[in-house]
């Protein structure tokens, strides 16, 4: 069996540490880890990122473009889980489930690996748009609810502090003024002509996500039972799927948390629709997807070693 050479750069991290503890079970992967002292060490890193067959960076945006900078190795993959590079030149998006991305990912040296938020929005517009249910120049406007695991150990350590502010017992809107920095991948992926207005709420849960997107039927060229068709058809493979249930006619954000896998669904009437991707922003909005996208680009099972 070959060994492949694994090196995950931010590996004590909570995006890192989930594709550690993962990984460190496959029998197929040589986990190459730095040692405590020499986690952020220039050299150090440097070494393992150019000896490694892949590179998974789970990484703050300034320290991922450094660890790519470092990188003379034409064979090594970089699987970047940070924001840097999701719409930069000579990157190829994550998201195997979308047309003709299976096949990039099957070679690429270069994966941005989705962020949270927007593969909810994406998995949700991207088939609408190409089939032209949704037209390219349509404002849409989309809420985001994600558990407080999304905002790395920081938040985490904020949400859990014995003395915290009361004010996090409820859901919080935020980025507000309306310059998110998951807006240029949703845009660019989706096809569309203009930024979605966008409102990512966080809430006192470890995680799962809930991305909604509203629309009335005078912006589609498809009735409601026409959409959930259109989604039943397009996610046919990868870690995607339709799936309209309900909890007694509620919905929890935190269903999918410990998944993989993602569900997508359009609710409503003709008239209005509310189009609801769920999943879990540790797995299909990170660590899940970064495995899925290696195991792709090793040849393997794409669902090997996933939690579905
Ligand atoms: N959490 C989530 O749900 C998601 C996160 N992401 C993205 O994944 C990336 C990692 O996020 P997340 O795991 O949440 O963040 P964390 O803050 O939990 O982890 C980041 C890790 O990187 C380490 N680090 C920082 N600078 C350097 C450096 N120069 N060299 C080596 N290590 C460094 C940190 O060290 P230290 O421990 O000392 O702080 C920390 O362990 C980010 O770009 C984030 O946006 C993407 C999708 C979802
Ligand atoms: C709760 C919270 O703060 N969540 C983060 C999203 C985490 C994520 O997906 O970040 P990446 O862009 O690196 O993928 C945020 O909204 O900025």
């Amino acid at each position: 069996m070959t060994m492949h050479k694994i090196f995950i750069d931010g590996s004590a991290g909570t995006t890192g540490l989930r594709i550690r503890e993962r990984l460190s079970e496959r029998r197929d992967l040589e986990l190459m880890i730095l040692p405590d002292e020499l986690r952020k060490d220039t050299a150090a890193r440097s070494e393992m990122l150019n000896k490694s067959d892949i590179s998974f960076l789970c990484l703050p945006d300034q320290a991922a473009i450094e660890a790519v900078s470092l990188i003379e190795n034409p064979d090594t993959v970089v699987i970047d889980t940070s924001t840097a590079h999701r719409t930069a030149d000579g990157w190829t998006y994550g998201m195997p489930e979308l047309t003709g991305l299976r096949e990039q990912l099957k070679t690429a040296t270069r994966i941005a690996n989705p962020g949270c938020h927007a593969s909810g929005f994406i998995a949700l517009v991207r088939p609408l748009v190409e089939l032209g249910i949704i037209q390219k120049d349509i404002a849409l406007s989309c809420f985001s609810l994600t558990g407080y695991s999304g905002g790395g150990k920081k938040m985490i350590a904020e949400y859990e502090a014995q003395d915290r502010d009361p004010l996090f017992d409820a859901p919080r809107i935020y980025a507000l003024g309306q310059s998110h920095k998951h807006l240029p991948e949703m845009k660019r992926v989706c096809g569309l002509d203009q930024d979605p207005v966008f409102s990512p709420i966080v809430a006192d849960y470890y995680s799962g996500m809930e991305v909604s997107v509203p629309v009335t039927r005078d912006i589609l060229s498809a009735s409601l039972k026409d959409i959930q068709t259109a989604y039943r058809d397009y996610y046919k493979s990868g870690l995607i799927r339709y799936d309209d249930s309900t909890e007694g006619g509620l919905i929890s954000a935190s269903a999918f948390s410990g998944r993989d896998d993602m569900a997508v669904a359009a609710y409503g009437n003709d008239d209005r629709i509310t189009l609801i991707a769920r999943f879990d922003n540790l797995g299909k909005g990170a660590s899940g997807a970064a495995i899925q996208n290696m195991n792709i680009r090793l040849g393997l099972d794409e669902a090997e070693g996933l939690i579905v």
